[in-house]
């Protein structure tokens, strides 16, 4: 069974279809990547996922169970996390802070056990920090733990904030343009990433600009343009879809006609 479906889903702002009536599957160990020309509603159908947004139709369904809807806490009880574009780092604490962080929205205990220091809480910030430290070392961060976070490099944080997106026992991962702003050598160090936590089983919905970046890493690409999905398949199917193309090409010469203008 796919541990992500995504049934019919749609949403308009005013009178324009952001997203309408798109469908897809993400099973355990795949990457599916979803692109577009820009506005073509990635970000929105992203949002309507990761319980951002609530869809106008549609379902979104978690190993089966329907979730359409629900907040993001919710969602990652149920084993969903996501990234965002901008990075959600504490720039002022350490990076194991920072992972440390990830494992608080799973935790059930008390507020009041936390600031009495009960054996419960101080186990689960036990827990927590090994958990952690298991964690940074899977992203290649293990000699980096009790750096502030500011000091690292930008793939580093970009890292850092996948390693708090696993915290949670998360069996689908939603990545909002890991690679934004990175360089050669670091986007190549997320790929690898990306790969890893995928081959462990995790299902990774992607959300990417970088194309080539895309097309080594995707199992599956889904294509969005103007809200609509208007195809599917292997990167090399995608790659020479007439509509595709047309699709990227019609945005090229608009961007050469606003030029010229
Ligand atoms: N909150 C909102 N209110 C009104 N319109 C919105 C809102 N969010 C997105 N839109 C519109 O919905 C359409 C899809 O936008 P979206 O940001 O999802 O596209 P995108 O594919 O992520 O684009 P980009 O590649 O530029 O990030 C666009 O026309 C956008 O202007």
């Amino acid at each position: 069974m796919s541990l992500l479906s995504v049934e019919g889903l749609g949403i308009a702002f005013g009178g324009l279809r952001a997203v309408d009536d798109v469908s897809f599957s993400v099973n355990p160990g795949e990457i599916v990547s979803v692109i577009g020309p820009n506005g073509a509603g990635k970000t929105t159908l992203f949002n309507m996922i990761s319980g951002v947004y609530m869809p106008k139709s549609g379902k979104v369904k978690l190993s089966g169970e329907e979730v359409t809807g629900f907040a993001p806490h919710l969602l990652a009880r149920r084993g969903m996390s996501r990234t965002f574009q901008n990075l959600q780092i504490f720039q002022n604490m350490t990076v194991l802070e920072n992972a440390i962080s990830g494992f608080h929205l799973r935790e059930k205990g008390s507020v009041f056990a936390d600031l009495l220091g009960l054996p419960a809480s101080r186990r689960r910030s036990r827990d927590a920090q090994a958990g952690a430290r298991e964690l940074l070392a899977r992203v290649g961060l293990a000699n980096a733990a009790e750096l502030e976070a500011g000091n690292l490099s930008y793939g580093a944080l970009k890292r850092l904030e996948i390693a708090r997106a696993l915290a949670l026992d998360t069996k689908v991962l939603l990545l909002d343009e890991p690679a934004a702003g990175c360089n050669a050598v670091e986007t190549e160090e997320i790929d690898h990433l990306i790969a890893e936590v995928a081959a462990s089983g995790v299902a990774i919905l992607l959300v990417e600009h970088d194309m080539k970046m895309v097309m080594r890493i995707s199992n599956h690409i889904v294509v969005l343009d103007h809200g609509v999905k208007i195809a599917e398949g292997d990167p090399a199917a995608v790659a020479r879809n007439p509509d595709v193309i047309a699709a990227y090409l019609g945005t090229q010469a608009q961007e050469a006609s606003h030029a010229d203008s």
